[in-house]
């Protein structure tokens, strides 16, 4: 199977002197294309680190990150940068929109910086998206005007705008709803469907369960990993248990 990323022994400090400590000490972690991984571990395991590190959002102290074949550690800024923006999507716990833009601008701003693209185009992305995800209607609303599992949808047609090979994304259900979080959680199960990876880090074990593997951290390293399918829909309850049995084992 191609890999879409490569991390190889990933080393990245905080701090300086006496108070200098590895939030992430020689992580390898590798993803399959149209892979839906999950990570999980305590607060401050390195989880958020991880995700920023692979997504070049951060440099690194040590080790390698490939993605797609691509060596990113040997690229400039600029060119990781450029990477980032057209095959990666990312979503957060809250999305950060603009609050006097309506939402279909909101989704459709990031793109607009590409000249390769028309606004016309870019247009019938974002409606196009919105509709997918179930929230056509609100495209004039304000962003205080949706709820936060819809402001959540919102954040990932933005996401998908640039027809991304992978979503990260920190947290995303974090402030939801479980009803919300499901919903967003087969959203993005879809889109995992027709090829692209999808990367979350998240503490519900629940969410966690819904994705193929889980890695688990603890003091900046992945110390266990759990091999599960692709979610079907039918066995939540299972695969639950032995997400539940492996924390307990391993004792995150
Ligand atoms: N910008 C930063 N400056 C200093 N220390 C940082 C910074 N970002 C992360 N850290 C530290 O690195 C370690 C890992 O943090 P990280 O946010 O990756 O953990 P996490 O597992 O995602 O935690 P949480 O579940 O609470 O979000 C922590 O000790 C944290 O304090």
């Amino acid at each position: 199977m191609k890999k879409i990323i490569i991390g190889d022994n990933i080393v990245k400090s905080f701090g300086e002197g006496d108070e200098k400590h590895n939030a992430l000490d020689g992580v390898s972690i590798q993803i399959d294309e149209g892979e839906f991984v999950s990570v999980m571990g305590p607060s401050g395991s390195g989880k958020s680190t991880l995700m920023f590190a692979l997504s070049g959002m951060d440099g690194l102290d040590g080790g390698r990150v490939a993605f797609d074949g691509r060596d990113l550690t040997a690229l400039k800024e600029n060119e990781y940068a450029d990477i980032r923006r057209t095959s990666m999507g990312f979503i957060f716990q809250q999305p950060t929109f603009l609050k006097n833009l309506n939402i279909l601008d909101n989704i459709m701003l990031p793109s607009m910086r590409d000249n390769r693209k028309n606004v016309a185009e870019i247009t019938e992305r974002a409606r196009a998206l919105m509709k997918r995800v179930g929230i056509a209607e609100l495209e004039q609303r304000d962003i205080t005007q949706v709820s936060g599992g819809q402001l959540q949808r919102a954040g990932i047609c933005r996401a998908l705008m640039s027809y991304p090979q992978i979503i990260f994304g920190d947290e995303p259900t974090g402030a939801l709803n479980s009803k919300s979080a499901e919903e967003i959680m087969d959203i993005l199960s879809e889109i995992n469907s027709e090829g692209t990876s999808v990367m979350l880090v998240t503490h519900d074990a629940k969410i966690a369960a819904r994705t193929e593997r889980i890695m688990f951290m603890r003091d900046g390293k992945i110390v266990s990993e759990l091999l599960l399918q692709k979610f079907s829909g039918t066995d939540i309850d299972d695969r639950m248990k032995r997400v539940a049995a492996r924390m307990r084992e391993i004792g995150v």
